[in-house]
């Protein structure tokens, strides 16, 4: 049996208990690396396994750094829940909801976004700003590593002044409001408000270990049923390796699991 599909197995035991949900990441997790950013788009088979699997599990959900709105552009399926902005915010039939507690921040964001667009001069770094947080890119300069600290020693101390919180990420860094929302409690809220009795996460990158540590818990003290899937890939930090239960192989394992696990429940 394959690794992807000895994780369907699991995934399908898992979510036998109802009500139960699918959550995933996007970048790294069902869309490749790509340089821009906004190149990225998501691998249709994904999003077929996706859609299929939306009409039988009582949640599928996207949880993503990218905002809401870009994930739902990317994703593309309808009876999808499109969570943004690493968890301040979600879409819902063309609105955005934010966090009242993130929009606060709103204004500090566009002036860090605005002076790190005025002196980040160095080609190649692209800020993408995404209203309740911010990214800033190095994927494309000639040299990242020297990029990083550039980018670093640029954006730390105006981000602080601002009182906000920078997180590295893919080669970027990603400016956040000073609150304890995330990924582990949008996919904590999420668990909640449906009454989900079992999830199954996947994803790859340091801002999803939120919301695995946080199912795990979640798991571990409240009964959840749940599977937490690390998507391993040639930039994929160890830790995703170390906290999740099981791992598939890049994109390609992500696609053969989801497909798998639509074929054995649908
Ligand atoms: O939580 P995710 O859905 O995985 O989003 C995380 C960030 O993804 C995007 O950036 C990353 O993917 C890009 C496209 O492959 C790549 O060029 C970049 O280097 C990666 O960091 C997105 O642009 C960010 O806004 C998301 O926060």
């Amino acid at each position: 049996m394959t690794q992807a599909m000895e994780v369907a197995e699991r995934a399908a035991a898992v979510l036998a208990h109802r009500p139960a949900g699918l959550l995933t990441d996007i970048d790294g997790t069902i869309s490749r690396v790509t340089a821009p950013a906004e190149a990225a788009t998501v691998e249709p088979a994904a999003r077929a396994a996706l859609a299929r699997l939306a009409t039988v599990l009582d949640v599928v959900a996207v949880v993503s750094g990218r905002s809401a709105a870009d994930a739902r552009r990317l994703v593309d399926v309808p009876r999808l829940v499109y969570i943004g902005n690493h968890g301040l915010e979600r879409w819902h039939d063309g609105q955005v909801t934010a966090s009242p507690e993130a929009t606060r921040f709103r204004d500090r964001m566009a002036r860090v976004a605005a002076q790190m667009q005025a002196t980040l001069t160095l080609p190649g770094v692209r800020v993408e700003d995404k209203d309740l947080t911010l990214s800033i890119h190095y994927r494309e300069t000639a040299d990242p590593a020297s990029a990083e600290e550039a980018v670093r020693a640029a954006l730390l101390p105006v981000s602080e002044a601002e009182g906000l919180v920078v997180r590295p990420g893919r080669m970027v860094f990603e400016v956040r409001p000073p609150i304890t929302m995330n990924k582990g409690t949008a996919a904590r809220d999420l668990i909640r408000e449906r009454g989900l009795r079992s999830v199954v996460f996947v994803g790859d990158d340091v801002t999803d270990l939120d919301a695995m540590t946080e199912i795990q818990r979640l798991s571990a003290e409240q009964g959840l049923r749940a599977l937490t899937v690390g998507v391993v890939g040639p930039e994929t930090p160890p830790a995703i390796a170390e906290q999740a239960d099981m791992t598939v192989d890049g994109v390609d394992g992500v696609i053969a699991f989801l497909t798998a696990l639509a074929d054995r429940l649908g």
